[in-house]
């Protein structure tokens, strides 16, 4: 079974995909859709995604599924051999419902808020109220942390992988210090011992904060 992901590895939400898709053994031919190129405004890609976001997976059978959470959420749902990325006891499901959510509505938007002005609009200042958001974000994800090394327990979830691609990206404007976060500091070292983390985020991630810092610097 091959599936066909669109996007580009840059993106954290393809990203968070990609994670998933390793984790549980399966294969992804990547097809590259180039934001900056405005691919994703094509008709073509809108039949697909109307919403013309990155990723959408294309599954068996010519259907397609977007927004990383709900391919994750399938892709565990459908493929993987136990429950453990995402759990089926009710109360566990909601934990890890519940952190989606937050990379959804706090996480993700603390990066969109300040990546859209950079890569779309030629802004190369940041106002401190958003780096105020990253922090308070990060803040967050300490108290998570506060007794587990996973975002949900003690065991890796699919919301450690959404949590892994877009606070690597955040660390673009914000790093992750040790003395500052050492909680979240220590999971993300957790987080960089998985096989196939160099491959799909670490690298990758690279590029992007390369890119950020390109635009910071008004380039
Ligand atoms: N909640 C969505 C967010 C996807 C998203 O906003 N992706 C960005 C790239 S990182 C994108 O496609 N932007 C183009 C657009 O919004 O038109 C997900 O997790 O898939």
């Amino acid at each position: 079974m091959k599936f066909i992901l669109y996007g580009t590895e840059i993106s954290p939400p393809v990203r968070s995909v990609l994670l998933c898709l390793k984790a549980l053994g399966l294969e992804c031919e990547l097809r590259n859709i180039d934001l900056l190129a405005k691919e994703h405004l094509k008709e073509e890609f809108i039949r697909k995604n109307p919403q013309h976001t990155i990723p959408v997976l294309e599954i068996e059978d010519g259907k397609y599924i977007w927004d990383s959470h709900a391919i994750n959420c399938y892709l565990v749902n459908r493929y993987a051999k136990n429950d453990s990325l995402y759990p089926k006891d009710h109360y566990l499901h909601a934990i890890v419902d519940q952190r989606l959510h937050f990379d959804s509505g706090v996480l993700f938007p603390a990066l969109r808020s300040i990546n859209y002005p950079l890569f779309y609009h030629n802004e190369h200042e940041v106002p401190e109220w958003k780096y105020d958001c990253i922090r308070e974000a990060y803040l967050f994800c300490e108290k998570f942390l506060e007794h587990y090394n996973y975002f949900c327990g003690n065991t890796l979830t699919i919301a450690d992988f959404h949590f892994l691609a877009t606070i690597t990206s955040l660390e673009a404007y914000i790093p992750v210090h040790g003395d500052q976060y050492p909680r979240l500091f220590a999971w993300l070292k957790r987080m960089q011992v998985l096989p196939y983390y160099n491959e799909v985020n670490g690298l990758p991630v690279h590029k992007f904060i390369e890119l950020v810092h390109q635009k910071l610097r008004g380039h």
